[in-house]
């Protein structure tokens, strides 16, 4: 048996979509897994009765095959799903890790990215690796075809959960497929400010260079409040919010001694909406780790 806690994560930041992630220090999923003829799978825990137990829809069952390691697995979920917080990813990153060492397939961290993205396929319909690397290595992550880049970086965060459901898939759709020049050239300059900022752990430069125009503006329409949330978070302290993941939690950078105050200013601009919603204070964390 293994058992293997993986983290929330938070990908694009902004500037990189389908490239940029880290993993968060909190919320996570604890996966534990049993050797079995054949997959089978229980869910327990935050949203799991919108979580499927089939090994075909269900993303640790693409991971369990792609391995070729069927288990009996059990997912004690702590990340929500359609949350922009990575929750499928978590499941996925957890199952790589933890059928790997149960079958003692010898599969280094690195090598695991691509097979725990064949669970995003399942819910997204494409294997973007961009939350499954931080949830993997930990740390602030590139991830490209040709492969990750890890950093650790000392980052406080505030991610903010709305009780409203956007799913990855849906909201890709919104994604334009075609950019303005102008965009692209502030987007690699917001892009390479943002990766300076991880480098020297500096929340001032992390949350300059999470500023976007092409993706996150058409992403925030689908989230009530945005906006709203966004000013209070950034009057409160923050110095840069974006949309997390595919949506509906935002992301907000800021310094240690902010983070309370951004927390409680975004829970109450999404009150004044009418939205429930938590708030995560949280930090650039490390990757899945075994039980
Ligand atoms: N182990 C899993 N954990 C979370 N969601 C899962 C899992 N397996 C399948 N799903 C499905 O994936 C969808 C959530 O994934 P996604 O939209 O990517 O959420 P998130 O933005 O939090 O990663 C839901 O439809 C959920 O039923
Ligand atoms: N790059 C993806 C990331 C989706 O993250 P999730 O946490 O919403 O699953 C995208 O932006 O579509």
């Amino acid at each position: 048996m293994r058992t293997v806690r993986a983290p929330a994560t938070s990908a694009n930041l902004g500037s990189g979509f389908d490239v940029f992630g880290v993993a968060l220090d909190r919320p996570a999923d604890v996966v534990r897994v049993e050797k079995a003829d054949e997959t089978t799978i229980e869910v327990t825990g935050v949203g799991s009765q919108y979580i499927p137990e089939d090994p075909e829809k269900n993303v640790v069952g693409a991971v369990a095959e792609a391995l070729d390691a069927p288990a009996h697995i059990r997912i004690d979920k702590g990340v929500r799903p359609s949350s922009g917080l990575g929750s499928s990813a978590a499941s996925s990153a957890a199952a790589a890790l933890a059928l790997n060492g149960l079958y003692d397939r010898g599969y280094s961290r690195r090598e695991l990215v691509p097979i725990a993205a064949e669970g995003e396929a399942v819910v997204s319909g494409e294997a973007h690796s961009d939350n499954v690397a931080p949830a993997l290595l930990g740390g602030f992550t590139v991830a490209r075809h040709g492969g990750v880049t890890a950093v650790d970086a000392e980052i406080p965060l505030v991610a903010c959960l709305p009780e409203i459901a956007v799913s990855t898939r849906d909201a890709r759709r919104v994604v334009p497929s075609r950019a303005d020049m102008d965009d692209v050239v502030h987007t690699v300059g917001s892009a390479a400010t943002l990766a300076v900022g991880m480098c020297r752990s500096d929340p001032e430069l992390v949350g300059a260079g999470m500023d976007e125009r092409i993706v996150t503006p058409a992403r925030a329409e689908l989230i009530t409040g945005y906006h709203d949330v966004r000013d209070a978070a950034l009057e409160a302290g923050a110095t840069g919010v974006t949309v997390s993941g595919a949506g509906p939690s935002l992301l907000a950078v800021c310094g240690d001694a902010d983070r309370a105050r951004v927390a409680s200013a975004m829970l109450d601009a999404f009150e004044d909406v009418g939205v429930d919603a938590r708030a995560y204070q949280t930090k650039v964390g490390a990757g899945a780790t075994f039980h």
